[in-house]
């Protein structure tokens, strides 16, 4: 099958993937067939938003002066290619905590992902797989975290805490991660509330009441514990319990010990865009920082964040890894992000925007596209590994 066939070579040859895979699409044109997404991110995300309900494209968009900031700010930087350098021979992978992962990408922790297609993150686990390309599970998935290690097999995957207010269902959470294989974990810390989120106001929606998108908790023996009677008997004390704990505003800098004395995996604390945060983070002795505003999803008028990202670099000075999150939409934002001091970016609405449009295949097509456009724009700036790139590769632009 011609996909299969892709899908090995990323995860053998990931360096030629860019020019297999355009070979592929123009003279193969995918063995007859029309791709199932669009290779345009505008394109990618107008064709989801037809097909997607309209509550579940609200809830997606969220948010819409930062989410747009986000991807406008990528202009502030600019490429500058070089020539005759040799790029015949290109390494798109990256080293993390001790792991090497095939490219610079995770795909990011994004949850309830049923209300985007029926196979939700069973889906995307399963193209994940077939690529290589390392997930991050979100606590709010509709699959358990057992079940998507299961399917995500060797691929690294890590676990996206959400940090509630029960301290035994924290712990359990960070015990069951650990026995399934998740080799990191990233703590969300910029979500304790759900924003104001003014579509789901007007669509009078939440998907949170959708008993079925917690599975982590409902399946969870501490929190079963806290039940009067099992989830199964009554749904609806499930799901008052889990919107009193889901986040914690309380939360200080004195709380990170906690996490520490419940896991040996690395951890990874997410939402961080001030260096002040960062530093304290290093203080604190976690082992990476995910600069991110969630997508714009949270504070409406908050700082693009790849404007937060060269501050921050600053402060940490290569003390621990930083990744990226927030408007990456092609090859060119993930580049610029790597350049600027990320070792990695987190792939986010694009690659629900797939599953929209075409489930499985759909996910699979959008990160086959993604890779093949950072193989590309690697080789066509002049550049052979995305772990050597640095500022020298980008211009500044007067804003
Ligand atoms: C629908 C949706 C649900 C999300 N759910 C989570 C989540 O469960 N946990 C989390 O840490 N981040 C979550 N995020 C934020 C993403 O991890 C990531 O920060 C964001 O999507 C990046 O922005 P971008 O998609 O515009 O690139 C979610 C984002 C979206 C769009
Ligand atoms: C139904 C639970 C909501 C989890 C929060 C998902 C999220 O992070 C988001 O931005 O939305």
């Amino acid at each position: 099958m011609a996909t299969r066939t892709t899908t090995q070579t990323v995860a053998t040859i990931p360096h030629q993937f860019g020019n297999v895979r355009q070979r592929q699409v123009y003279t193969d044109g995918f063995n007859g067939r029309r791709p199932l997404v669009p290779a345009s991110s505008k394109l990618l995300e107008l064709q989801a938003k037809e097909r997607m309900s309209p509550d579940a494209w609200g809830y997606l968009s969220g948010m819409d002066e930062t989410m747009e900031a986000n991807i406008a700010a990528f202009r502030h930087w600019s490429i500058v290619p070089r020539i005759l350098r040799n790029v015949a021979q290109r390494d798109l992978s990256v080293q993390l905590f001790g792991q090497t992962l095939p490219v610079p990408f995770l795909l990011a922790p994004i949850g309830v992902q049923k209300i985007v297609h029926p196979d939700g993150e069973g889906a995307v686990a399963r193209a994940a797989a077939k690529l290589g390309v390392p997930m991050i599970p979100s606590t709010a998935a509709y699959i358990t975290l057992e079940d998507l290690a299961k399917t995500l097999g060797d691929t690294p995957r890590w676990f996206q805490l959400y940090w509630s207010k029960d301290p035994d269902f924290n712990a359990s959470l960070l015990r069951r991660a650990e026995r399934a294989g998740y080799t990191a974990i990233v703590v969300t810390l910029d979500t304790y509330y759900l924003g104001w989120r003014v579509d789901d106001i007007q669509n009078a929606y939440m998907p949170f009441p959708l008993y079925d998108g917690l599975v982590n908790y409902l399946t969870d023996p501490v929190f079963r514990r806290s039940l009067k009677q099992p989830p199964e008997k009554d749904r609806h004390a499930a799901i008052q319990l889990y919107m009193e704990i889901f986040g914690n505003p309380s939360l200080t800098w004195a709380d990170i010990p906690f996490l520490r004395q419940h896991t040996k995996l690395p951890i990874l604390l997410k939402g961080i865009m001030h260096p002040d945060d960062a530093r304290q983070a290093v203080e604190a002795g976690i082992d990476g920082i995910i600069v991110s505003n969630h997508g714009g999803r949270q504070v409406n008028g908050e700082r693009a964040a790849i404007d937060a990202l060269p501050d921050i670099v600053e402060a940490v000075k290569g003390q621990v890894p930083l990744l990226f999150d927030s408007g990456i939409r092609k090859a060119a934002d993930a580049f610029k992000a790597i350049a600027l001091g990320a070792k990695a970016v987190l792939l986010g609405r694009p690659y629900l925007w797939g599953l929209a449009l075409a489930g499985e295949q759909g996910v699979e097509e959008v990160l086959q596209n993604f890779i093949a456009d950072l193989d590309l724009t690697l080789a066509l700036s002049g550049h052979t590994a995305y772990s050597a790139l640095d500022v020298s590769a980008l211009h500044k632009e007067p804003v």
